[in-house]
């Protein structure tokens, strides 16, 4: 057993100033934060430590969508593409993305938990009252433990598969397997157009699959500014990809296992492929959780303040964070989350005053609303962080819109011949701030961050003027944003 697999009695035992459950990105963070602040700290976890984002979310994905685009870049620069002329090595592509994951094992990870001092309990929890968490735990035994100040739910979500007739009997793919997949499928259907079903159809359709991407709606990214659901659909349909919207799934139909499957389409029409991936949306992973126990709603997505305490339980000692809270379910938001809420946690121990008044204080995600940046790693990419210029309006800001073809930068030109890609900029007249950014194109994911200091820091543009980008990066779309916004 390792120093941080906790053995149960002896006294103090069961008791920690704080129980995290979920070992995921962000309960390792709201653990860690908690010990650097001088609390014992438990992490109970039931699959593997590391959670989603290490093992069937994040980093296999982009292990997978590494290659296409490394490849897809050097097609693009005469010279280069000369030296490129073949397709992806899927088996090789494989392989790495199984390094990435450890091969699904989570020894670096505990190692980590270790590293850092914290406890690690295996088994599946559930709250049990104020405080109280019980744990059946892997070993066959039941332990009832006890937070004094703190229990922070960190179970993460899982996806979430719509209630269509077959679906069960047709084993589809969901996150899970389109990440872990250990072969290519001949044909892949891929139902659902957001940031999942994107970077799914563009990485196995480079791997070698023959993609369908099914979308209800008009268009691809819905939740970002048009042009990027434009320009992705257009670059994955130029991959070979059939991008067909304004249809869904009605049935589906799974002879048996090892056959191919046929999906009925609200249009009349019948698709037939070897496996459908499902990349629908999520659920928060509060079901058979306890939440009775504590007043909440089972099953529900636990709404929290901005210290991420839950909304409505007496006594304040529970806390939701990361994506079980639905309010950004992206890594790096949760572990800011995480930063917050544990430090949140620890003032709340010590009987200091919290700074939740302060706006963009320690005690408060305020970038959850403001400034969150995402990265879609498909081909081109697709970043935002901030409003819309829909949801600015939306809020009843004054805004203008100001956009600027990234092809015409000289960085973006240098990158790639025939740079397709495009930047806008949303500016909040009364306050002359930048409160949204998006950019699209090959190479904007490492762009992505000046825009979020620019939002976060609320910047005003007069002295964004003076931040001068270096000639000739892509990063000198700043100053044409910039100029276009002058006139
Ligand atoms: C395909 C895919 C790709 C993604 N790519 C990105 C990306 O590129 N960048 C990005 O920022 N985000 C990405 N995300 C989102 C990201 O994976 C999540 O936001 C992140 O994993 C959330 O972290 P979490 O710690 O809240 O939850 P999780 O990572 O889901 O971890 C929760 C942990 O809690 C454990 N647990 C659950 N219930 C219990 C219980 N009752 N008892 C004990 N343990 C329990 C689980 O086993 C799990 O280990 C992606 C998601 C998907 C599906
Ligand atoms: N690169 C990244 O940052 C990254 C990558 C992958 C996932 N994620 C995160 O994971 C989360 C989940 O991603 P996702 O793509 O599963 O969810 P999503 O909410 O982004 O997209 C789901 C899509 O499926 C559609 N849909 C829902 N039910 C449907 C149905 N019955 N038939 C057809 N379409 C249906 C929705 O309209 C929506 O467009 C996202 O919130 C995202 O932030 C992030």
């Amino acid at each position: 057993m390792t120093r941080s697999e906790v053995p149960s009695g002896g006294p103090g035992a069961d008791e920690y100033d704080v129980i995290v459950i979920g070992a995921g990105p962000v309960g390792e963070n709201v653990a860690e934060r908690a010990h650097a602040s001088g609390l014992s700290a438990l992490v109970v976890e039931n699959e593997l430590v590391g959670g989603e984002c290490s093992y069937w979310a994040c980093m296999p994905s982009k292990a997978l969508l590494r290659p296409v685009t490394a490849l897809a870049d050097a097609r693009r620069v005469a010279g280069a593409a000369q030296a490129v002329g073949g397709t992806l090595d899927a088996s090789a592509v494989l392989e790495r993305r199984d390094g990435f994951t450890g091969n699904w094992q989570d020894k670096g990870q505990v190692g980590w938990l270790e590293s850092v001092g914290l406890d690690l309990l295996r088994g599946r929890a559930r709250l049990d009252g104020p405080r109280r968490v019980v744990v059946e735990t892997h070993d066959g035994t039941t332990r009832t433990l006890t937070a004094r100040h703190a229990v922070a739910v960190c179970t993460g979500s899982r996806a979430a598969l719509p209630g269509i007739p077959g679906i069960e009997d047709a084993r589809p793919w969901t996150s899970r397997d389109a990440t872990s997949a250990k072969e290519v499928p001949g044909r892949l259907a891929v139902v659902g157009g957001g940031v999942v079903g994107v970077e799914m159809a563009t990485a196995w359709q480079a791997l070698g699959s023959e993609v369908t991407l099914l979308v209800r709606g008009e268009r691809l990214l819905p939740r970002m500014e048009p042009f990027a659901g434009e320009l992705v659909a257009e670059a994955l349909t130029a991959a070979g990809v059939a991008v067909r919207t304004g249809v869904s799934v009605e049935e589906l139909n799974r002879p048996a296992a090892d056959r191919p499957l046929t999906l009925s389409l609200s249009d009349g029409g019948r698709l037939e492929c070897d496996e459908v991936l499902f990349a629908t949306g999520r659920a928060p992973r509060t079901d058979d959780f306890g939440l009775e126990t504590v007043g909440c709603e089972p099953g529900s997505w636990l709404s929290v303040d901005d210290t991420l305490r839950v909304t409505g339980v007496r006594g304040g000692w529970l806390y939701a964070v990361g994506d079980v809270n639905g309010r950004a379910l992206l890594t790096h938001q949760g572990k800011y989350q995480a930063r917050v809420a544990g430090a949140a946690i620890a003032a709340r121990a010590a009987g200091v005053p919290l700074l939740e008044t302060d706006r963009w204080g320690a005690h408060a995600a305020t970038a959850d609303h403001d400034a969150v940046p995402q990265v879609v790693f498909s081909d081109p990419e697709a970043t935002s962080v901030g409003l819309t210029a829909d949801e600015a309006e939306r809020r009843g800001l004054r805004v203008r819109a100001v956009d600027v073809e990234l092809g015409e930068v000289a960085g973006a030109s240098l990158y790639a011949d025939g740079y397709r890609g495009r930047a806008r900029m949303v500016v909040d007249l009364d306050r002359g701030v930048v409160v949204g950014v998006t950019f699209v194109g090959a190479g904007v994911g490492e762009l992505l961050h000046s825009a979020t200091v620019a939002v976060a820091g609320e910047v005003p543009l007069e002295r964004l003027w003076h931040a001068v980008p270096a000639y000739p990066t892509i990063s000198e779309v700043w100053l044409r944003l910039l100029e276009a916004y002058r006139g």
